[in-house]
């Protein structure tokens, strides 16, 4: 059977596979298979080992003529058609779990650094900005103490939560059902989501990318925040209004973000919201530690193999 990787990995991941099976890797380090290859090497392909850069949408389904099974190295499954992919019988599998604490600390990391004004720290002394100690200079929030608001209290957000606690901070959530884990262990509140965005210090956003989620964060969401509030996404750009969050950031609505996540991945050093000294932004790497990274990979190698082999896959999107 033939199989397509669109990045390169590592021989720990891909011996497994190269084992028992053609394997037909992207070599060219961090860069997905280009599209048009992808649409080529799909025709014949009977599984797909792929992650979040790649688009597995219809267009490229109806290529595939033999196709048994799509295996993803990450959690979230929103560039993939699920809907297409259940058409034609295509189990889609995934990695939860793996990459939760190591997300977590990305996030919590990001929230210092937004709260903090860390990434403004460095920027002054590698410009050769530092002139003396002064009482108020980048002077930030406090996060020892403050309010955090969850919006996606599922692993990660849990997670993050742990961490907050850590730090001594009041913790509301807001979900659409109740997570009695959070309250129970963690003393975290329920909130709906307006109460959520009036009171927290902290607003990290942790929802997946759905129909529903889409843009759920816009100019109405940060006109309801404090204008001390910081605003951390490490779950999907397309859930946040992007304009919008420039727009709150740049008239002080909000006083900063972090974020790992655009609408549209990756961006330049030209994008808007660089021009602004109140956001930290990073390159979508909330997973990327080199333990996390090869937990994903072999998770998603297992779930390409149970799906050739015609086994319900270990993590199936349902
Ligand atoms: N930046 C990065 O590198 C990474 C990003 N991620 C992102 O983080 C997301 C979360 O991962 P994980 O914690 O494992 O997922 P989970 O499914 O465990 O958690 C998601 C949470 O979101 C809640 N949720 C879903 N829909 C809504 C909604 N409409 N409104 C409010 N809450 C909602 C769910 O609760 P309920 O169903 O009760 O609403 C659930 O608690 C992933 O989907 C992915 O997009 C993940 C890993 C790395
Ligand atoms: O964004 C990463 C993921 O695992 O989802």
């Amino acid at each position: 059977m033939k199989i397509i990787i669109t990045s390169k990995l590592p021989s720990q991941i891909t011996s497994k596979l190269e084992d028992k099976y053609d394997v037909v890797m992207w070599e060219v380090e961090n860069e997905p298979m280009p599209r048009e290859q992808l649409f080529k090497e799909i025709e014949d392909a009977d599984g797909l080992f792929c992650n979040v850069a790649d688009q597995v949408d219809k267009e490229l389904l109806d290529r595939a003529q033999k196709l048994k099974v799509i295996s993803t190295m990450a959690v979230g499954y929103d560039n993939i058609d699920i809907e297409e992919a259940k058409k034609r019988e295509i189990p889609v599998g995934h990695t939860p779990g793996v990459l939760t604490e190591a997300t977590a600390d990305l996030t919590f990391a990001l929230l210092l650094a937004a709260g903090r004004r860390i990434s403004e720290g460095i920027d002054v002394i590698r410009e050769d900005k530092w002139k003396n100690w002064a009482p108020f200079f980048l002077t930030g929030q406090q996060v020892h103490g403050a309010t955090i608001g969850i919006i996606g209290m599922g692993r990660i957000g849990l997670a993050v939560a742990k961490r907050a606690k850590g730090f001594s901070m009041d913790i509301l959530y807001h979900n659409r059902s109740r997570n009695r884990e959070a309250e129970q262990e963690l003393g975290a509140t329920y909130c709906e989501l307006d109460e959520l965005l009036e009171k927290a210090d902290f607003i990290v956003l942790l929802a997946p990318s759905t129909k529903e989620t889409y843009q759920m964060i816009g100019a109405k969401q940060f006109s309801q925040m404090k204008e001390t509030a910081i605003f951390i996404n490490t779950s999907r750009g397309t859930n946040v209004d992007e304009e919008a969050l420039y727009e709150a950031l740049k008239n002080e609505e909000i006083y900063a973000a972090g974020l790992d996540v655009y609408n549209s991945e990756p961006i330049s050093s030209s994008h808007p919201l660089h021009e602004l000294s109140n956001v930290t932004l990073l390159p979508h790497i909330g997973s990327a530690t080199i333990e996390t990274r090869m937990e994903m990979g072999k998770l998603a190698a297992e779930n390409l193999i149970h799906g050739l082999e015609g086994k319900l896959l270990i993590h199936q999107v349902k």
